[in-house]
């Protein structure tokens, strides 16, 4: 059917396709849409260690969101031996962030490969730059022709004290290269000079629910799940 539709438009001249498009995609952006789907996404931010990942898990266990952890697929790409590979493990080694055109790249393509219509990111945005580049210029869909943006529902903050991070981050025991107490040290300034602020805009526009994750992870769980109930 859909590759039928595809080969009708083919006969058709390319401006009036393009227009088609436009018009449809512009509706998309106004309503946070991804191919006539409504797309909701939702960021989880929180400190290296603060238990994103962990609550997370959690999260797709009980409620209908695909989890998708910029990390996690930095590290795939990383193993998967592409040639931006020893880059971004070195970037990752070294506490730093990772060029925003190559993380929201591999988050394109899984939000795209994913096919649902409900995302938590976990991770991202961690600094000004991931945030605009990925409000400015995010998915690319209708063979290819156009972009459209896509904004946060809200954004989850897990809210840690430092030790905690730190004590979490070395009992972790993932193999890690980044988790070795010289870059746990540099990933967690990091957070204060970069990641925080970003918090901290979403503040200031009332879209942030924080959560005391110092708690056990239960704990943690219950007001997690508090606010997914709420908004389903
Ligand atoms: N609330 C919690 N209390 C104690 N340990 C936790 C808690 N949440 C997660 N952990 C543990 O801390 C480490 C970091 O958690 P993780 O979910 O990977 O955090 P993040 O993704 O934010 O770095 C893991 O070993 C995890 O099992
Ligand atoms: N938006 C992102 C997310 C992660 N990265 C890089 C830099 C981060 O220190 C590493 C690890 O991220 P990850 O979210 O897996 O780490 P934590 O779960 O917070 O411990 O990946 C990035 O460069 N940009
Ligand atoms: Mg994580």
């Amino acid at each position: 059917m859909r590759g039928g539709l595809v080969a009708s438009a083919r006969l058709l001249p390319r401006p009036l396709v393009r227009w088609f498009l436009q018009r449809r995609a512009q509706q998309d952006i106004n309503e946070n849409m991804l191919g006539g789907k409504k797309v909701k996404i939702i960021f989880v931010l929180g400190g290296p260690g603060s238990g994103k990942g962990t609550q997370c898990s959690n999260i797709v266990e009980h409620f209908d969101f695909i989890h998708l952890s910029a990390g996690e697929l930095l590290r795939a790409e990383i193993n998967s031996g592409s040639e931006n590979g020893t880059m971004i493990d070195t970037i990752i080694t070294e506490g730093k962030i990772v060029p925003s055109e190559i993380t929201i790249k591999l988050l394109q393509e899984a939000i795209i490969k994913g096919g649902n219509d409900k995302y938590i990111i976990d991770g991202f945005p961690r600094n000004e730059e991931n945030r605009v580049v990925f409000e400015s210029v995010t998915l690319v869909t209708y063979f290819q022709l156009l972009e459209i943006s896509i904004s946060p529902e809200f954004v989850l903050f897990f809210d840690c004290s430092e030790e905690e991070m730190e004590r979490r981050l070395l009992g972790r025991n993932q193999g890690r290269s980044d988790d070795n107490i010289e870059t746990i040290r540099k990933r967690l300034k990091v957070f204060v000079e970069s990641s925080l602020p970003v918090i901290e805009y979403y503040e200031s526009k009332g879209m942030v629910k924080k959560i005391d994750a110092t708690k056990p992870a239960p704990e943690v769980f219950e007001d997690v799940k508090a606010i997914f109930t709420h908004m389903a």
